[in-house]
């Protein structure tokens, strides 16, 4: 699967968003309907395909999906996710093509051990995210939880690392986001991998 922007019609989007919430989904990263998902179908004006809100997320078909605008308003379909905003945010932010949004176990541990950001260092995982394996101290920055996105999307643009293509939301879940759903998929593996190993205690 690749989509670059553009390239995707919202029911192939709605398809390619399903299949990469059944993979969360199957490590337990989506339980109980949290986490959603969403691609850049057009960059100006900026439109993105989001999961619907409140779904299943191990069961979404290629209908679950609802077209909204930069704000997160829906412009066709149901209702988009509850942070459709913020997904929008952090697509005009960074650029990137797709934004994931999980809610781990050890995203949220680790975020409260260390409210101050998590530091990782001469990892060879690092290189998944861009970074060297060796001699360089990578901060994952860990922002406070709201349940306004507008407030949440101002505490991302403070807070993120250009060199992190994820940020923690403390006591909720983790954002991490990529060109395409393919890279937003291995940086949120990659991201996932390294929040575990800080928290088995290594
Ligand atoms: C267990 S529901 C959690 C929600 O409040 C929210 O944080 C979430 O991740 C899913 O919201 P959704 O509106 O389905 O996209
Ligand atoms: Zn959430």
């Amino acid at each position: 699967m690749t989509a670059g922007i553009g390239a995707l019609d919202l029911e192939e989007a709605g398809a390619v968003l399903a299949a990469e919430s059944a993979r969360f989904a199957s490590f337990g990263w989506m339980r109980g309907t949290s986490g959603n998902l969403s691609v850049v179908l057009s960059r100006d004006p900026l439109r993105l395909a989001v999961t619907a809100s409140g779904r299943d997320k191990g069961e979404l078909t290629a209908a679950d999906v609802v077209l909204v605008d930069g704000r997160g308003a829906a412009v066709q379909g149901g209702r988009p996710s509850a942070e459709a905003e913020l997904h929008a945010r952090v697509a005009a932010l960074t650029g990137a093509g797709a934004v994931v949004h999980v809610h781990t176990v050890a995203a949220v541990a680790m975020g409260c051990r260390a409210p101050g950001g998590i530091v990782f260092r001469d990892l060879e995982m690092l290189k998944g995210v861009g970074q060297p394996a060796h001699d360089v101290d990578v901060v994952l920055p860990v922002i406070a939880n709201s349940q306004d996105m507008t407030e949440l999307g101002d505490r991302l643009e403070a807070a993120r690392n250009p060199r992190m293509p994820a940020v923690v939301v403390a006591g909720h879940g983790l954002y991490v986001w990529g060109a395409d759903p393919r890279q937003a998929r291995h940086h949120t593996e990659v991201v996932e991998w390294l929040l575990e190993l800080e928290l088995a205690g290594t």
